[in-house]
Order: C-alpha cells, then structure tokens, then sequence
C-alpha cells in the first residue's frame, strides 16, 4: 500500500470538490492511501509538491487545481510556470500526476472536473500511480 499526497490549489472551491473526489475515488480503488494539502493557487503547488517530499511520508503526488483565463496575461504566467515546476520535479525522479486545469470558461472547468464527465482528477490519480510503479520497478 502507498501513501498519496494529493496538492490541492483551491481556486475555486466547487470545481476543487468535483477534482477531489475523483481523485480520492481512483487512489482508493487502487487500494492505496492518501492525504490533502490545501495551497492558494496553481502557482504554489509545485513548491508545495517539493517542501512535502523532503518529509518522505509520500510514494507520489497529484496536483489539482483550475486557472481560468481572465483578462490579462496573468493566465499563461500561472499555467505555464505551474506546469513547468511540475515537469521540473518530475524530471528529477518524483511520481507526479498534473491535474491543473488550464481552461477558458467555467463550462469547460466544470465537464472535466465531474468525476461523471472527463474525471480529471482521476486521470491524474491514475497518472500518478502509474509513474510511481515505473520509479518502483527502476529505482525500488
Ligand atoms: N487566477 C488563478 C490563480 N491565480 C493565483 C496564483 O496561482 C497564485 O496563487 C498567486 O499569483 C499568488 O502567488 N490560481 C489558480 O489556481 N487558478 C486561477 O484561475
Ligand atoms: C488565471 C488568472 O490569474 C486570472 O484569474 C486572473 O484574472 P485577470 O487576468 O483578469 O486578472
């Protein structure tokens, strides 16, 4: 059994909820455990993600979260640099699943965060653990 930190950036507190439960769902089904970390916004989660690591507590990460473009270029800041520190840790050997939304409206948030539509947040649980069992077979 492997413990699963979920890092969550609660922008938007329904559409974090929806994310959350599939995410939960999928660590669960695959008979693994989990915990919740609550950061501002998608900017904080890769650092996040690196602080909780140094603890050891955890086998893989899944970052959750929305940005919704708004009207300025804010929108490509948060979703590039929190994409990018989220591939910079993954490139140095953690089990990361990215389920940060980058979308225009809240319609499109809304069909891919309901674990009943697209479950994103299971697709990243899911993502994670399959990163995980690859670093277990490479590393151990
Ligand atoms: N506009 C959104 C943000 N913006 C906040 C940043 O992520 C960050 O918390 C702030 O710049 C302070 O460092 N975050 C989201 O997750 N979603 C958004 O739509
Ligand atoms: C994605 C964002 O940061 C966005 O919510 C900010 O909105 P705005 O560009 O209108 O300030």
């Amino acid at each position: 059994m492997a413990n699963i930190l979920i890092v969550e950036a609660r922008f938007y507190e329904h559409l974090n909820d929806l994310l959350l439960a599939g995410a939960r769902a999928a660590i669960e089904e695959a008979g693994h455990t989990h915990e919740t970390l609550t950061v501002p916004g998608a900017l904080e989660a890769p650092a996040a993600i690196a602080l909780a690591d140094e603890s050891g507590d955890y086998h893989a990460f899944v970052a959750l979260g929305v940005v919704i473009r708004g009207e300025t270029y804010h929108f490509e800041v948060v979703c590039n640099e929190s994409a990018r520190g989220i591939m910079d840790l993954t490139l140095t050997g953690l089990a990361i699943g990215n389920g940060i939304l980058t979308v225009e409206n809240e319609a499109q948030a809304l069909a891919r965060a309901d674990p009943a539509q697209l479950d994103k947040g299971g697709g990243a649980a899911a993502a994670a653990l399959a990163m995980m069992a690859l670093r277990q077979r490479y590393v151990g």
